[in-house]
């Protein structure tokens, strides 16, 4: 078994509540509440800016070129490509201004960022690997499940799209080759990081669900 299928079936718990969460149901049907996913995008704006610099920093310090290249540009992508998607969305939804992060997202952001930081290149990629694979997954199964005149269509079609998948592909692959050459102890952490992220996932999708902001 490769070590990501191994990482998928640790955390496939996770991935079950995620993907039966009422915001995903939701957004599958057409019928989130379009407040709440005004709250998701504004606060995703904010977490697209930090997952590439976290991608970036990961990518600094790579043990080669290859890895490199593909981290710095995977932080080139989700600069572009997902900003441009949330740009078409701020100006349909008339959102205005970002704001600021809300628990979940302000938990994810630093423990992505402290990972990049100062864990190794392994713990790194695992780290962010939840925010390829949770989201492919996330896609395909709405992309196969599409209602006619959803309006969150165009958000569907850009995580269950194959251009993202190539990407969510090769994040995999880097995963199980640094997997294959770590200690036991590194694939622990792996393991660990892999998990954690996958739970900041879900927090991030509970919180716009519930609209959560900061309680005091
Ligand atoms: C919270 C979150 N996680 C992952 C993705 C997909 N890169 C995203 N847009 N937002």
């Amino acid at each position: 078994m490769s070590f990501t299928t191994y990482l998928w079936e640790e955390a496939l718990p996770i991935y079950r509540q995620i993907s039966q969460h009422p915001f995903n149901q939701e957004l599958k049907t057409g019928t989130l509440p379009v407040e709440k996913f005004k709250f998701y995008i504004a606060q995703d704006s904010l977490y697209l800016a930090d997952f590439a610099r976290a991608l970036a920093a990961a990518g600094s310090r790579a043990g080669n070129s290859h890895d490199a290249l593909d981290f710095f540009q995977f932080a080139q992508n989700a600069i572009l490509v997902e900003r441009a998607l949330h740009l078409s969305y701020f100006k349909n939804y008339e959102i205005d201004n970002a704001g600021t992060k809300g628990p979940g997202c302000f938990a994810y952001t630093s423990y992505l960022l402290s990972v990049s930081a100062f864990e190794s290149f392994e713990v790194a990629v695992a780290a962010l690997l939840p925010c390829f694979w949770i989201y492919k997954k996330v896609g395909d199964d709405m992309y196969a499940s599409q209602s006619s005149g959803n309006p969150y269509q165009s958000w569907i079609d850009a995580y269950g799209g194959e251009e993202f998948g190539h990407s969510v592909r090769k994040a995999l692959d880097i995963c199980d080759r640094l997997a294959e050459q770590a200690s036991a102890g590194t694939c622990t952490k792996m393991r660990e990081a892999y998990l954690t992220a996958s739970r900041l996932e879900y927090i991030f999708w509970d919180d716009a669900y519930h609209l959560r902001t900061w309680p005091c």
